[in-house]
């Protein structure tokens, strides 16, 4: 699951950006495109290879100076752009958009948000979970097991379905949904049918209905969704939207 490694003839370092449970950042160095070195996500385990390979070790010898001025320019936010290199600044910048637009959200216990971000960097969609247009006072917040008529299980959209529904942007092929909340079946089938190709989410509570989540899973696996930060990471972030989105 690397994001762009076309053309990449070393990796020269890994850690000091940003590690979560499943990835992490590293420089890689193009030598076609003159010593650009760049930070974007691998999974743990081909990186680790990637990093031990003897080649590898040499080359990050002689160019460990400049990898580590290029580590604090990556660091910096700087304007957004470039959601798919993966660059941690950008990444942070969309998850609170994603978070932003959860607060709007007029459920009194969970709290989602969403946002869609294009091959150029540029947002496309947002959403949070609501009632239906025009029917917002209409339907109940109440939660409950049954999800019966009087729950809000039957009436809310869902962030994800939000984000995709007001999309700015012809379609939203090729991009990347940054939502707070690991998706729901029904939001995987719609992800998969807008033409999402990634999806970056902050948590995972576990799910009410064990069915529909293994559904999720199965129906997102062809995108390798993936957790952004690591989860104490993630909780802080989460702490701003109230009450407890990890309920
Ligand atoms: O993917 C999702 N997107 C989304 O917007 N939601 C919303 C719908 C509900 O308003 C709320 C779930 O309610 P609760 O956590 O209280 O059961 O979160 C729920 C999910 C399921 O993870």
């Amino acid at each position: 699951m690397l994001h762009s490694w076309g053309g990449v003839d070393l990796v020269l370092d890994c850690a000091g950006i940003r590690s979560g449970k499943l990835f992490f950042g590293f420089i890689s160095y193009r030598p076609d495109r003159n010593l650009e070195v760049s930070v974007t996500w691998i999974q743990l385990e081909p990186a680790q290879q990637l990093l031990q390979s003897p080649r590898n070790q040499q080359s990050k010898q002689s160019l460990r100076g400049v990898m580590a001025q290029k580590i604090n320019q990556a660091k910096d936010p700087g304007p957004p752009h470039g959601a798919v290199t993966g660059q941690y600044a950008d990444e942070e910048y969309f998850m609170n958009v994603a978070l932003l637009f959860a607060k709007k959200s007029r459920d009194p216990k969970s709290k989602v948000g969403a946002c869609i971000v294009n091959e150029e960097g540029k947002i496309v969609g947002i959403g949070h979970n609501k009632m239906p247009n025009g029917r917002e006072d209409d339907f109940p917040w109440k939660r409950g097991g049954s999800r019966g008529l009087d729950t809000k299980y039957p009436y809310v959209c869902h962030a994800e379905l939000n984000a995709i529904m007001n999309k700015t942007s012809v379609d939203v092929k090729g991009c990347t949904i940054y939502v707070t909340r690991f998706p729901c079946n029904e939001c995987a089938k719609a992800i998969i049918q807008s033409g999402i190709k990634h999806v970056v989410y902050l948590s995972k509570p576990s799910a009410e209905d064990p069915i529909e989540r293994e559904a999720a899973e199965r129906l997102l696996s062809g995108i390798g969704p993936r957790q952004f930060l690591s989860k104490t990471e993630a909780d802080e972030l989460l702490k701003s939207i109230l009450p407890a989105l990890n309920e």
